[in-house]
């Protein structure tokens, strides 16, 4: 036991404490950090205890609520700031006994002991209820349904008349998204509220106290008894107990709409307070503890399916943008242009994204589906976006018209704009998926100068008095685009991304097969301008030079035959001057033909110049050189030629390489045994080794010159 002398606080004036006050139908008692004396009592402790505030203060525990209870208090209490669940005791009050629940919890150096009678009437029904509620709860299949079954369970386990689910977005602000109310209960389904103008008991959800209840607005509310210890004085602050009494603002607030009775149970989310459940009455409203934390338990229930369901609406519609990807992937075997890609699949796109129209910017080229913007705009928004945007996740607005980044561009009819960059190298390839404006179905409370719906809340002088800044009509916005839907949308960009650069990437390489093709073409004109006769197509004078020269020093070299054959066509001066040029080129051009067709792989024909012919033939004695130049003389002999009737006749001299033979040698000897076929009469075939059956020797000439 310890000694009240050195533990018990010294008696000090001071004001009562104003910071908190509770609701009359519990009561507090408030200790010190070990839970050993009572250091401040709510002045209705009669009521409760049968035992007056001033027999409490300054009290070992352990005399104001009994010995057992105390020790089991401080057990719980040990390491942890709350318990687990209350407990239950009886007191002798009035004459009657009566049940009473505790609650406790650490309050900085105090503990707070939360006093409530219990009422143990419909215990067994509850039961009933709640186990009927759960169930429908576990068997909803969509988020919107369960709430429905959420509203209607705790509507019917708690009998308020009007039970409301409010869902806050991103920036904190209310809206009410399920209600179930009694006919007489005006709704306040679709009602929104702003952040800062949030009545108390809606605002983020007290995460000390899950649930709120008020059984009676107007009940007056209890004082504490004045602190006395100086080391204990702080002020308490109002969020020190579940059973504060409601302030002044909730007051005011509950006053304008109408609101007697109220029970508010947070909705926790992953990331802070996904919502609340409200439950409103213009009456008193009596509930048992027990009913209290079954609502709870209901709502934590529901909380969980929520988004257990809303993982599967995600992930179905997850799977149904990576089914859209999927295709696309294995389309890259077939790359397709921005507009195809976009004709193909956009229309799917759209639908799953709820958007109206998709530009995609890819390169030079730029595709649209859809209700989009103006297509001079797209340029100058892609500008501001890859002035604005330096990482690789989207881009998004449910606002263009008053986005810093557009605000100046009339992007109408498009309101709302997810953008993903596609991981390219160019960074200006993007997709961009538009919203049209949401015709405004939103409702906000207290809006001035607004008619109040028919089927609306009643007016509410307090929201309307301080909440100017967020009474605007909601225009000019569309959905805001979700955090799962930016995701899919850049799973999406990806292999977008990959798919646009194939197609990007085969028309490069179109374009550079079909840019070879010209450059092997035009080489191949240069060649033959450089190398070939133009109108025959015989090699020319310089390229048959250079392979005579060629063949003389492999002749040379490896002591191999070689040939040369000269031909000159007879008499052609009056092919042309009988019959005129054209004939005389064709006959050249039936020439060459005859001889190249001739020849073997090795042989190279030549145009020497005007009417004269040259043949190199490679590892060709003299012999079989005759041989070949009396085959080919024979084969233009019987040419039969388009215009021309008579018959093409050609000389031909024939000479063989012999050692110290250089090209002028070779030439000579050749066109010294086509001269002498000349002189024997045309049509012939003469050899260098028939120069001793003739007498007259030509006098050499430069090769090609006429004789
Ligand atoms: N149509 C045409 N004629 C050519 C071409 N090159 C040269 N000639 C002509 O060929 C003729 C050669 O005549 P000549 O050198 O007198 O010899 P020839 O008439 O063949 O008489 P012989 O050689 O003595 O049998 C000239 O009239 C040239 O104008 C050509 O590319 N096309």
């Amino acid at each position: 036991m310890q000694s009240t002398s050195t533990s018990l606080p010294e008696p000090m004036s001071t004001d009562a404490d104003a910071g908190l006050t509770i609701q009359s139908y519990g009561g507090l008692l408030v200790a010190d950090a070990e839970a050993r004396y009572v250091l401040q009592a709510s002045r209705n402790l009669a009521g409760l205890l049968g035992r007056a505030p001033g027999e409490a203060v300054d009290r070992p525990l352990e005399q104001v609520i009994g010995a057992r209870l105390t020790h089991r208090l401080r057990l719980e209490l040990q390491g942890a700031t709350r318990l687990t669940a209350p407990l239950t005791f009886s007191r002798w009050v009035g004459g009657r006994n009566r049940r009473l629940q505790l609650m406790a919890h650490r309050h900085g150096e105090r503990v707070m002991l939360e006093l409530e009678p219990l009422t143990g009437s419909g215990r067994r029904r509850l039961l009933g209820a709640v186990n009927q509620w759960l169930t429908r709860v576990a068997g909803a299949s969509h988020p919107d349904a369960l709430l429905e079954v959420l509203v209607a369970g705790v509507r019917d386990m708690t009998g308020y008349p009007r039970v409301v689910v409010y869902g806050f977005d991103g920036l904190g602000h209310a809206a009410a998204v399920a209600e179930s109310r009694h006919a007489a209960c005006p709704s306040l389904l679709g009602q929104r509220f702003a952040a800062h103008a949030l009545p108390p008991h809606l605002q983020g959800g007290d995460g000390d106290f899950p649930v709120y209840y008020l059984p009676d607005a107007a009940a007056p509310a209890v004082a504490l008894t004045p602190p006395r210890d100086p080391r204990q004085g702080a002020r308490l602050a109002p969020q020190a107990s579940a059973l504060r009494a409601p302030s002044a603002a909730l007051r005011r607030f509950l006053d304008g709409i109408g609101v007697t009775s109220l029970l508010a149970v947070s909705m926790p989310g992953d990331a802070g307070v996904w919502g609340m459940l409200v439950c409103h009455s213009d009456t008193a409203v009596a509930l048992s503890p027990t009913r209290r934390d079954a609502t709870h338990t209901l709502v934590q229930m529901a909380i969980q399916r929520l988004f257990l369901l809303k993982a599967r609406v995600e992930a179905g519609f997850l799977q149904r943008v990576r089914d859209s990807r999927d295709l696309l992937s294995e389309q890259r075997g077939q790359p397709q242009s921005p507009r195809a890609l976009l004709a193909t699949h956009g229309g799917e796109w759209l639908e799953l994204f709820r958007a109206a129209g998709a530009v995609l910017v890819h390169g030079h080229e730029l595709a649209t589906l859809g209700t989009v913007p103006p297509a001079s705009l797209i340029d100058p928004l892609v500008e501001r976006l890859a002035g604005a945007h330096h990482h690789a996740g989207p881009w998004h607005t449910h606002r263009l018209g008053e986005h810093p980044v557009t605000a100046d561009l009339p992007l109408a009819p498009a309101c709302g704009l997810l953008a993903i960059p596609l991981p390219t190298e160019s960074g200006r390839d993007w997709l961009m998926l538009f919203r049209a404006a949401q015709a405004d179905s939103h409702c906000w409370s207290g809006m001035p100068g607004s008619a109040r719906p028919a089927a609306g809340p009643p007016a509410c002088p307090v929201l309307r008095d301080a909440l100017a800044d967020w009474q605007r009509a909601v225009q000019d916005s569309s959905d805001a685009w979700e955090r799962i839907e930016r995701l899919a949308a850049m799973d999406l960009a990806e292999v977008l991304a990959i798919v646009a650069s194939a197609h990007e990437i085969a028309g490069l390489n179109r374009e550079l097969r079909q840019e070879k093709a010209s450059l092997a073409e035009a080489n191949r004109r240069l060649e033959r301008l450089a190398l070939r006769d133009p109108l025959t197509g015989a090699y020319n004078r310089y390229r048959i030079e250079q392979t005579l020269d060629a063949e003389l020093s492999a002749a040379e070299r490896y002591a191999r035959d070689c040939a040369l054959l000269l031909f000159d066509v007879d008499h052609f001066k009056r092919v042309n001057d009988g019959h005129g040029h054209e004939v005389g080129d064709r006959v050249l051009i039936a020439l060459t033909e005859a001889i190249g067709s001739a020849l073997r792989g090795c042989d190279y024909l030549g145009r020497w110049g005007g009417e004269e012919f040259v043949v190199v033939a490679s590892s060709t004695p003299l012999s079989e050189a005759c041989r070949l130049a009396e085959r080919l003389r024979a084969l233009i002999a019987g040419l039969e030629i388009d215009g021309y009737p008579e018959s093409v006749t050609v000389s031909v001299g024939v000479a063989a390489w012999r050692p110290g033979d250089d090209r002028k040698s070779l030439v000579a000897r050749a066109d010294r045994a086509m001269y002498r076929a000349k002189r024997q009469g045309r049509n012939r075939v003469v050899s260098q080794a028939d120069r001793a059956n003739e007498g007259a020797q030509r006098p050499a000439r430069p090769p090609g010159e006429a004789t």
